[in-house]
């Protein structure tokens, strides 16, 4: 959460010439709720299914760069649909999460206790982000610029 997904995924397709998704966002439009609204009235297993729907749909029908929830990776069905691509893990440690988004309550599942939270959800999806990865570029202390080229040169692309 907050790592920078939707920021330098924007900037990479922007980069790379192609369309830009982000699956948070094609479920707030699917559904005309709120990620939080969603989470909280209907529970956790129902938003990791319209996830999956999003992540499927996007998968069979966009070329391009998309965007991850940061729990998509909890899905096996969701995990299933990323094996072979170019996944990449954007990674931070709890202080620059703190600097990037305050671990605010505006994120449910960070809403009590952020940095030990942070860090169980962090030590519980750590494996699961390694394991659907195929590159993984450390995001601190750079700019979302510099994190952009980062990812292009791990994944040995070249901009247009
Ligand atoms: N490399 C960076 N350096 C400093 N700030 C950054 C960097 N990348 C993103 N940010 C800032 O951190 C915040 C979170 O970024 P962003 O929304 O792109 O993260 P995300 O991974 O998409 O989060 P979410 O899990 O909520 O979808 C934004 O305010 C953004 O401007
Ligand atoms: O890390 C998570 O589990 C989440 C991250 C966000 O992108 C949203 O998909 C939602 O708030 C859940
Ligand atoms: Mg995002």
């Amino acid at each position: 959460m907050g790592s920078g997904k939707s920021t330098v995924g924007a900037l990479l397709a922007e980069r790379l010439g192609v369309p830009y998704r982000d699956s948070d966002a094609d479920i707030v439009a699917a559904q005309g709720r709120e990620i939080a609204d969603l989470f909280v009235d209907e529970g956790e297993p129902y938003f990791r299914a319209l996830e999956r729907e999003a992540v499927a749909a996007a998968v069979a029908a966009h070329t391009g760069v998309l965007a991850l929830g940061g729990g998509a990776v909890l899905d096996e069905g969701t995990r299933g649909l990323l094996a072979g691509l170019p996944v990449v893990y954007l990674s931070m440690d709890v202080e620059e999460a703190v600097r990037r988004v305050g671990l605010g309550a505006a994120r449910p599942l960070l809403a009590v206790n952020p940095r030990r939270q942070w860090r169980e959800l962090m030590d519980a999806r750590r494996p699961l982000y390694t394991e659907v990865a195929r590159v993984v570029v450390a995001t601190d202390d750079r700019t979302p610029e510099e994190v952009a080229q980062a990812v292009l040169d791990a994944l040995e692309l070249k901009d247009v």
